[in-house]
C-alpha cells in the first residue's frame, strides 16, 4: 500500500464517520451473538460498529460481522498495541480506534492498511497526533475531559481537526455534541446495554439503536 498522507488518512476516516451519526461501542462475550447483534444494529440504521478488544472473542466477532453482515462497516475499539492493530486488519476490520495513543501505536498506524483513529484528551496530545499525520481523533473520555466546552476550545487553534467524542455520552447529551462543527460522529455504549445483550433482547437494542440513528449532526 502507499503511505498515508494526512489528507488520505483523514479522507479514509471521514468515509467511516460519514456513514452514521453514532458508533455503537460493543463488548461481546458470546461469539454466537456477533452476527445477530451486527444485523440488528445495521437494520436499525447504525452500520458503523466499534467492537472493543476487551473480550476473548472480539477479533473473531469482527471477522464474522465483517464477512457475514451486509452493510456493516466493522472496526475495533480498545486497540492498545501494534499486535491489536494487525489482528483487526487481518480479521477484515475497516478501522481501528485506540483509547489513547503512544509512539508505538503511531508507528504501527503508519504501516497499517486500515486507518487508526487515536484518542486524545488534551491539546498537547492532539499536537503530537498531528505531528504523526493524524487529523481525526477520538476525544476520550469526553465527558470527564471537558466535554462540549473542551471541543469548542479546540476549534480555534485546531481548525481542520474533527473528532469522535466518546465516554459518558448518552442519547440526551448527544445532540449538543453533534451540533459542534468539529464533531464528525460520536461513540457510545448506551444502545447495547450489557443486560440486554446477555438476554439476547435484540428488540430493545434495536429500539435504542434506532433512536440513536435518528440523531442529526451538523455538516
Ligand atoms: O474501549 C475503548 O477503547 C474506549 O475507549 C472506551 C469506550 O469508548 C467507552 O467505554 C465507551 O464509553 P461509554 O459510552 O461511556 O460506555
Amino acid at each position: 500500500m502507499t503511505a498515508w498522507t494526512p489528507e488520505s488518512r483523514a479522507a479514509a476516516v471521514d468515509a467511516v464517520f460519514a456513514a452514521a451519526p453514532v458508533l455503537p461501542v460493543i463488548a461481546i462475550d458470546d461469539l454466537e451473538q456477533a452476527v445477530p447483534l451486527a444485523r440488528c444494529l445495521v437494520d436499525a440504521g447504525l452500520p458503523v460498529l466499534e467492537v472493543t478488544l476487551r473480550t476473548a472473542v472480539a477479533v473473531e466477532a469482527i471477522r464474522r460481522m465483517a464477512s457475514e453482515v451486509e452493510g456493516a462497516i466493522v472496526g475495533a475499539g480498545t486497540v492498545l498495541s501494534a499486535t491489536d492493530l494487525a489482528n483487526v486488519a487481518g480479521a477484515g476490520g475497516r478501522f481501528a480506534i485506540s483509547p489513547g495513543a503512544t509512539e508505538a501505536i503511531y508507528a504501527a498506524a503508519a504501516a497499517s492498511p486500515i486507518p487508526l483513529i487515536p484518542a486524545i484528551a488534551t491539546a498537547s496530545e492532539l499536537m503530537r497526533g498531528m505531528e504523526h499525520g493524524h487529523r481525526r481523533f477520538k476525544f476520550f473520555p469526553a465527558e470527564s475531559s471537558g466535554g462540549i466546552a473542551a471541543l469548542k476550545s479546540f476549534a480555534g487553534p485546531f481548525a481542520g481537526v474533527r473528532f469522535c467524542p466518546t465516554g459518558g455520552i448518552d442519547l440526551v447529551k448527544a445532540p449538543a455534541y453533534l451540533a459542534l462543527g468539529n464533531v464528525a460522529t460520536l461513540g457510545g455504549s448506551w444502545m447495547v446495554p450489557s443486560d440486554a445483550l446477555r438476554a439476547g433482547d435484540y428488540a430493545r437494542i434495536g429500539r435504542l439503536a434506532a433512536e440513536a440513528a435518528a440523531l442529526v449532526r451538523k455538516d
